[in-house]
């Protein structure tokens, strides 16, 4: 079944929402220009409402240990995602460290920017394919852009891996069509404006994707 997942949950509606209309994974967002993003303390009052519900996906661009280690005390995260510029060998530390499946985001842009697959393929338990943020954005991915979505039929993924960027209700199927990705990661295309989560939005999109 193609995984779905719920990115910049900051309310309990929309975590609920998420939850309720079958998402395998919900995403809390720990970088503080995001729009959507929360506190370690409120991520954890959510977390707390879900008991058995998707897993839990903390995403965070370029943290420090101590950051990661503030944040995994007050909420109990199943994944680390990574949307900065980590290196492999920061990935492998990370997950020495604290001890969780890291899944590493990496920007596509041209078919030349898949050559990063293979470097982080043998060290990050998931990746995550998005489009390469524009150079006048102020953070590194929720940015409604989606890249081309063949380009990633050109890759040998050998990692569970999730589709992002740009994704909607309206074009989840043709994405997963054309990439052949095994799981979908979506933040503004569920939304009523920038990090306002809709719940119509929501069970519109993971409806879209169990139908196919
Ligand atoms: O959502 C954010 O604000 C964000 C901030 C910093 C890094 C990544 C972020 N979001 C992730 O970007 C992709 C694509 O999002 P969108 O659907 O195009 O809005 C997705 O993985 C989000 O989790």
């Amino acid at each position: 079944m193609t995984e779905v997942k719920i990115c910049g949950i900051s309310t309990p509606e929309a975590l609920r929402v998420a939850a309720e209309a079958g998402a395998d994974l919900v995403g809390f967002v720990f970088f503080p220009p995001s729009p959507r993003a929360v506190t370690p303390a409120q991520a954890g009052a959510l977390s707390a409402s879900l008991e058995g519900g998707p897993r839990r996906v903390g995403l965070f661009v370029d943290p420090t240990d101590e950051l990661l280690e503030a944040t995994l005390a007050a909420a109990p995260l199943d994944m680390i995602q990574l949307h900065g510029g980590e290196t492999p060998s920061r990935v492998a530390a990370i997950q020495g460290r604290f001890g969780r499946p890291v899944m590493k985001a990496l920007g596509i842009g041209t078919e030349a920017d898949l050559a990063a697959i293979d470097d982080f393929a043998g060290v990050a338990d998931w990746l995550l394919l998005d489009a390469k943020a524009p150079p006048e954005a102020t953070r590194p991915g929720g940015n409604a852009q989606a890249f081309e979505w063949r380009l990633a039929r050109l890759a040998r993924i050998p990692v569970p891996w999730l589709l992002a960027g740009g994704l909607t209700p309206a074009n989840v199927a043709e994405a997963i069509a054309v990439s052949g990705a095994p799981g979908v990661d979506v933040s503004s295309g569920v939304e009523s404006s920038r990090g306002v989560k809709d719940a119509g939005l929501i069970r519109d999109f993971v409806e879209a994707v169990r139908r196919m």
